[in-house]
């Protein structure tokens, strides 16, 4: 087994993984259940919004022209010759100083051109109402087609199916949307120390941590999973789950066993089943030892065993790889910039991910930072990202940040 692998930039293995992506297809769901899912086509409008003018007020429908002469005490008198309430159709053609009574949302009657709103009113009469002031032809009315007009396209193909989505589909009347098939991620954690968290402590063992935690940033994702059951670090039994794995998912991420040590198999078992690894070091910390490799189209993610190097690897490289296999346009962690709250004086050889807080303006590290740290994932809510080659950073200094459990990333890698 080699013991010296060469890094590569964190740069370098996201596109890597990227370039190996395959597309996992389509498929028709029903709406309600296509919340945060990826939309599979772009989305037309099939009619204008609205398609049919409207009034956007509770008040009465008139001929502008009529109201030419109201100004300040010279009133002008209408006669109410109907009444609509929204989803009614008036049958009247509204003539000369006569008006339809209607409310917010009901179709403009024909001959009406301005909509008049209860509050620019005074009660005149059982059937009537006057004004003091002219309207304008169209004042006070939602246009048929002001909000999108038949054959526009709204959305692209790739896109994150968010509320205002939904929505729109709803608008538009599509019972089943078209979206993209979801890979089923397997998990499997490798470790001769780890016991399930039910189990009582053992001196030398500990609970699995990232099993149920790589769960839980799937389904932060709405990505189905099948956890494998826990493996002991023996190669011949984790090789067996392995391949099973490779059958029953699309794609599968390992935990533990994959650096240098004696009972790391990982690189032995990619070896025997002819998967070709993209990289077994990556120039950051913590992390340095994930590795991806692919067998067939299938990626086989070995994140690390320390848990904060593992939450680290799977934001950086599997949630991208994903995403794109769904065909998504925005697959990467979103960004900002913010001031650092704190100095950080380690110094960098590589590029460091820092489990952090942000506020929106400041960040600071979020406690017990090294790569076997649980604490620190749970305290923080994005990772400062600092440069390999620094010397460390004083409080001030504006830094990168990567946002996590953001419900839409963006199309641009931040590194
Ligand atoms: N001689 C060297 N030793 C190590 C190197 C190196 O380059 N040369 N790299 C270090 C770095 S960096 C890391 S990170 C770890 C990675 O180790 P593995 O990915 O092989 O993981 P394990 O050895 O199986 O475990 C490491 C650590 O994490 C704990 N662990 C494992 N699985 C879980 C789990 N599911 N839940 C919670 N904790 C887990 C495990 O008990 C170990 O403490 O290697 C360094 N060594
Ligand atoms: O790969 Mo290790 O997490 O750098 O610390
Ligand atoms: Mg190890």
């Amino acid at each position: 087994m080699e013991k010296t692998r060469n890094p590569v930039s964190v740069a370098e293995a996201v596109a890597r993984v990227i370039a190996k992506a395959v597309r996992t297809g389509t498929e028709s769901v029903p709406l309600a259940e296509s919340y945060g899912r990826i939309l599979a086509e772009p989305l037309t409008a099939t009619h204008d919004v609205p398609h049919f003018t409207r009034s956007p007020y509770d008040g009465y429908a008139i001929r502008s022209a009529d109201s030419a002469e109201a100004f300040g005490g010279n009133r002008v008198t209408f006669t109410v010759v109907d009444h609509i309430g929204a989803g009614q159709v008036s049958r009247v053609t509204v003539g000369a100083y006569e008006a339809v009574r209607l409310m917010t949302g009901a179709a403009l009657p024909a001959g009406a051109d301005a909509v008049v709103m209860f509050e620019q009113t005074a009660e005149a009469g059982p059937l009537g109402f006057t004004i003091r002031k002219a309207f304008a032809s169209g004042e006070n009315l939602s246009l048929q087609g002001e909000d999108m007009q038949a054959g526009e396209q709204i959305i692209p193909a790739g896109s994150f199916i968010q509320p205002g989505t939904i929505a729109l589909l709803a608008t538009f009347g599509y019972a089943q949307v078209k979206v993209a098939r979801r890979p089923v991620v397997g998990i499997l954690s490798i470790g001769t120390e780890l016991l399930d968290v039910a189990t009582p402590l053992e001196p030398g063992k500990i609970r699995n941590s990232n099993g149920p935690m790589i769960a839980a940033q799937l389904a932060r994702m709405g990505i189905p999973f099948k956890m494998y059951e826990t493996a002991a670090d023996q190669l011949e039994e984790s090789l067996l789950t392995v391949q099973q794995a490779l059958l029953e998912t699309d794609c599968l991420i390992t935990t533990g066993g994959v650096s240098v040590g004696d009972y790391d198999y990982l690189p032995e078992i990619y070896s025997r089943i002819g998967a070709e690894v993209l990289f077994n070091k990556v120039a950051m910390r913590p992390g340095s030892v994930t590795t991806v490799a692919v067998s067939g189209n299938k990626f086989l993610f070995g994140l690390s065993g320390n848990p904060s190097a593992c939450f680290t690897g799977f934001e950086l490289f599997v949630r991208p790889a994903l995403l794109q296999m769904t065909g998504a346009d925005k697959v990467y962690l979103p960004y900002t910039k913010a001031v650092l709250a704190e100095d950080f004086s380690k110094a960098n050889p590589f590029t460091r991910f820092i489990r952090a807080v942000y506020d929106g303006f400041s960040v600071r590290p979020a406690g017990f930072n090294k790569s076997n740290a649980v604490s620190s994932i749970a305290r923080g809510n994005s990772l400062i990202v600092l440069p390999g080659g620094t010397r460390g950073y004083s409080a001030g200094t504006a830094v990168d940040v990567l946002l996590l459990g953001v419900e839409e990333g963006t199309d641009e890698w931040l590194l």
